[in-house]
């Protein structure tokens, strides 16, 4: 009988084996390093730990590789190249969908588990994540504040700052069309970008144009929802967090010292893009 026929397939003759020298599967991903990257501190280890602590550290790749790609599509709109940076964000969606999704995996941590290994979590919390800070600067919510929270830690402290001082993914949207010949207005092109983005009404009139002749403008208005969507993503994940940790610690204040529920209900206020949604009121007269 032939291995097949066992329900057992047969290696193939030119399949390497013998990994001497070589390099692998593990050692290109650096798996050795990444797969004992996980230190429960529960004493004795809670089950569920792991999961926490995977959960976080998955998100954490996902935001790498959202700063790799937001960081590029600020590139590619700096030298006028909107098609190239259209397709960087197409792809930042399709990963905060991902991140979106992966709530509903810790959402099988129940409050009575999540309880057991909580007290061992000392004062660390999601909001010292550095990588999602520079996210959020990167979009738009700067806030100078948030520095103090690196400032034992040089390298995360140095990442958010020349975060700060960047212009953000709308500065160079804005920029950009601008040089398309859009009315943008002077105190937007020249605003300080280490303060949040705000709302600018002398704004609006180059949004509708965009909407008005979306025709003439089609890349632009292409690119205008297309940021749209990535707010509205970035809206969903916040919901998310909020409703996982209303299920898993209801009102408790946080580990970082926030309030905890309340403090995260206050960033769904927040947009990074607010004249895309102020222009919406004025379509169709
Ligand atoms: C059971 C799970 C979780 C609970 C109970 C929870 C709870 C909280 C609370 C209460 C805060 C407010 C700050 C504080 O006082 O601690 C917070 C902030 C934060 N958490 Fe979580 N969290 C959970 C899971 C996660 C996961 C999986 C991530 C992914 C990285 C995450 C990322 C963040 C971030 C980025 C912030 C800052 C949000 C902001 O500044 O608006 N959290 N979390
Ligand atoms: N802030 C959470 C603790 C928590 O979720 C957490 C703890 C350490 C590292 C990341 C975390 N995730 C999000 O805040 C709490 O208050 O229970």
């Amino acid at each position: 009988m032939s291995t097949e026929q066992q329900n057992e397939r047969a290696l193939e003759a030119g399949i390497v084996t013998d990994m001497s020298g070589r390099m692998t599967y593990g050692s290109y991903l650096s798996l050795d390093q990444l797969l004992t990257a996980q230190h429960p501190v529960s004493v004795p280890e809670h089950h569920d730990e792991l999961l926490f602590i995977i959960q976080h550290q998955t998100t954490e790749l996902w935001l790498k590789q959202l700063l790799h790609e937001l960081s590029s599509a600020r590139e590619l709109l700096a030298s006028d190249d909107l098609r190239e940076a259209l397709k960087r964000v197409a792809r930042v969606k399709k990963i905060q969908d991902v991140m979106t999704q992966q709530w509903a995996i810790l959402a099988t941590l129940t409050p009575t588990e999540y309880a057991q290994f909580r007290g061992a979590l000392g004062s660390s919390s999601g909001f010292q994540s550095v990588q999602y800070r520079a996210v959020e600067f990167a979009l738009g919510n700067k806030n100078e504040k948030m520095l103090s929270v690196f400032r034992d830690h040089p390298a995360n402290l140095a990442l958010l700052t020349a975060e700060w001082e960047k212009p953000t993914l709308y500065d160079e949207f804005l920029r950009y069309a601008s040089r398309r010949g859009l009315p943008i207005p002077a105190e937007i092109l020249d605003r300080d970008v280490r303060e949040p983005y705000r709302e600018t009404p002398s704004l609006v009139p180059a949004i509708r144009e965009i909407y008005q002749n979306h025709q003439e403008n089609w890349d632009l208005y292409e690119a205008c929802e297309d940021l749209v969507d990535l707010e509205d993503n970035f809206q969903f994940w916040r919901f998310r967090h909020l409703k996982t940790v209303a299920r898993t610690i209801g009102m408790k204040v946080g580990t970082g010292g926030s309030s905890g529920v309340g403090f995260l209900q206050r960033a769904l206020d927040l947009t990074f893009f607010p004249e895309l949604y102020t222009v919406r009121t004025e379509i169709g007269g």
